[in-house]
């Protein structure tokens, strides 16, 4: 199995994939920095650089995110109102507004009420006046109070969103491989994108929807109750018991349905991003018909689930109308009456049927609120899991940066297992001088590449200790680690941006001198010099616009730039034509030259260069030595070389 394989985003997609150490894309960062040590404007007209520079100065400022990256979890709460308090500014704005909004709202009715008592039936054209110019303030008022108050959720719902999204995504750069080994991408994906939607949501709209129709609905029952308390008791209670039943079974059903919603969009996702990286395979084998059958499937689920919250809102909100209308009618009867007996001014009539009609909207609006905010609160639990997962590989908090290492490696009595009742390697112990390569032989899924991912500590041993220099891996900060341990996956995973971003992936400020030395030495140059563009040709997505064996020469390339001490390398599967195939092997020569080195060797040639050999078996090391050793002491190696050279030489 490939060391990196299997996990998150198809083969050799994990995260740290691309070698040692080191964090931040390969492209913005890289290409600022270079910017920054260089003359961008050079041999640039002067006012052409003043556009620039005033285009610039236009550019919206996007202040960096208050989330540097520490391999320390995230111990940070998250909670609705940990994200609405980051900006207080913003937030006394934004409750100042829906207050003045609420109140401004219910000046309506009122107003309709003096205008027609005091005004038209009163026949005094002033206090109409008066009526229609309090009204238009009011409105005009009310306006300018939503814009402020849309506008400040709105940005502070962008801030908490942005702050959150960045903060997830520093913690999953933090975890561990086996977090991606089980973890689905689909589901991660759902995490950053509707989960925080629908936080997004809440916070931009919701919350200040909810404070307006709440206090909406106190405002209108404590105003109704004091035009008439007879008649507002008698209203509210035909209304209210049939209103409060239908939204409670509301509540119930869109629990289930949001809920419902959830998790097929996470399976959409999910098939989604499996399929799209899996495309080559699904082509390769024709099964492009059974990928979209597969799709139609749990695209039909999503569909299923909308439908169904589709039925409840059917239900409901013509229901809610419905007893909303019934309620007026009652009123319209009984107010009437009272209209025509004396007891209430034709005006204040109009204005109870206005207030009760402010009332049932905001009902409606709440229970829909209220399932937005359980969506969110479900979202923010998921979200809060995620920053709860300890990464498996942590840092200690007293852990000392690791000082120049000489290379020295040992494994002590080393134990491990994936799952830890079944262990891969049981009891190994083994030394590697500094400068030394080792090569790993062995059948497949013998616990070669494992043996190798606990030397650059992408997992703890369940016992015993990997040391390099004496220093057992767990003492070390992870960051001084990765800098001297150098990783070559199996399958190296390029990204999108210049031959030179990849490259240098591991030290974006790496120098022009040193790249072009890692090109020389792995044998890129033909690469460079065939390539349009030279260094700054860009690649495609994943290294797709280069051959199999010169994203291998890259990858070494890489580890070349990052000069580390000791180098892990899980040597790719992937068999090349001859010349490509000793290029790669010349790469690596060189790469090694004055370097540890841990070669999990697939091919004997490679084996066989080594300086010594281990035959990694049933959990242990079988045998060791030198090629010319274990050759001649004709056991499990002995036996594989010959079958290998009858191979090649057939
Ligand atoms: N992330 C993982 N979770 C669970 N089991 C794993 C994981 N990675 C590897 N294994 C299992 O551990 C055992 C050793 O795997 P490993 O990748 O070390 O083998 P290998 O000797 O490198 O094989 P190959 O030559 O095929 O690459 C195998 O049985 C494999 O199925």
């Amino acid at each position: 199995m490939s060391m990196f394989g299997g996990g998150f985003g198809g083969p050799g997609g994990g995260p740290g994939s691309g070698a040692v150490g080191g964090l931040g894309g390969t492209g913005a960062g890289g290409r600022d920095r270079r910017q920054g040590t260089s003359t961008p404007f050079a041999g640039i007209p002067e006012e052409l650089a003043a556009g620039v520079a005033t285009l610039e100065s236009r550019e919206p400022v996007h202040p960096e995110p208050d989330e540097p990256f520490s391999q320390t979890p995230d111990s940070g709460r998250l909670t609705l109102w940990s994200l609405l308090s980051g900006r207080p500014g913003l937030l006394v704005a934004a409750a100042f507004a829906v207050l003045l909004e609420a109140l401004l709202l219910q000046s309506g009715p009122y107003l309709v009420q003096i205008g027609i008592d005091h005004g038209i039936v009163a026949r005094e054209v002033p206090w109409l006046i008066f009526a229609a110019v309090a009204f238009l303030v009011s409105v005009i008022l009310t306006a300018v109070a939503s814009g402020v108050r849309i506008r400040a959720s709105g940005r502070l719902s962008a801030y908490a969103t942005r702050d959150l999204r960045v903060r997830v995504f520093a913690h999953l750069q933090r975890l561990s491989l086996d977090f991606y080994t089980t973890e689905k991408a689909g589901v991660t994906m759902t995490r950053m994108t509707s989960d925080v939607e629908a936080l997004q949501h809440l916070l931009s709209e919701g919350f200040a929807q909810f404070l307006i129709h709440g206090l909406t609905m106190v405002v209108v029952t404590g105003v109704l109750i004091h035009y008439d308390a007879t008649l507002a008791a008698i209203t509210l209670l035909l209304v209210i018991p049939p209103l409060l039943v239908l939204s409670l079974w509301f509540r119930k059903a869109a629990d289930v349905g949001y809920n419902r919603q959830r998790d097929t969009i996470a399976a959409l996702f999910t098939h989604l991003s499996e399929s799209l990286y899996g495309v080559r395979v699904i082509t390769a084998h024709n099964q492009r018909e059974r990928s979209i059958v597969e799709h139609r499937e749990v695209v039909g689920g999503y569909r299923d689930a909308n439908d169904h919250t589709g039925r409840i809102n059917a239900v409901y909100g013509p229901g809610t109308s419905v007893i909303g209308l019934l309620g007026l009618a009652a009123l319209l009867l009984i107010g009437g009456r009272m209209v025509l007996n004396g007891t209430l001014t034709i005006g204040e009539l109009t204005a109870f049927v206005l207030y009760l009609n402010a009332f049932f909207q905001p009902v409606q609006q709440l229970v829909q609120l209220y399932t937005n905010y359980q969506q969110a609160r479900a979202a923010l639990g998921k979200l809060r899991g995620l920053l709860h997962t300890s990464p498996a590989v942590r840092e200690k908090p007293d852990a000392v940066p690791m000082p120049p290492a000489q290379g020295a490696i040992e494994l002590q009595k080393i134990t491990f297992g994936y799952d830890e009742t079944r262990p891969v390697l049981r009891d190994v112990s083994l030394r590697i001088a500094p400068g030394e390569t080792i090569a790993c032989v062995g059948p497949t899924g013998a616990g070669k590449s494992t043996l190798a991912k606990l030397v650059a500590r992408l997992y703890d041993p369940d016992q015993g200790a990997v040391l390099i220099d004496g220093h057992d891996l767990r003492d070390v900060t992870l960051d001084s680690l990765h800098r001297q341990v150098g990783v070559v996956p199996q399958e190296p995973f390029l990204f999108a941006g210049t031959l030179r971003d990849n490259i240098a992936f591991a030290r974006p400020d790496a120098s022009e001198a040193l790249v072009d030395a890692a090109v020389d030495a792995v044998g890129l140059r033909d690469l460079v010099d065939r390539s349009p563009d030279g260094l700054d040709t860009i690649l495609h997505e994943r290294g797709q616009s280069v051959s199999s064996g010169e994203r291998q020469l890259i990858a070494l390339a890489r580890v070349f730039v990052a000069e580390p001490r000791v180098v892990v390398l899980d040597e790719a599967t992937s068999s090349l034509d001859l010349r490509s195939e000793l290029r790669v092997e010349a790469a690596i020569q060189r790469l090694l030259e004055g370097r540890t080195a841990i070669l999990v060797a697939h091919r004997l040639s490679t084996a066989r260069r080594a300086d010594r050999v281990i035959v990694v078996d049933d959990g242990g090391i079988a045998e060791q030595g030198t090629h010319e050793e274990l050759v001649t002491a004709g056991g499990h190696y002995a036996a594989m070389y010959a079958t290998w050279e009858s191979h090649t030489r057939g």
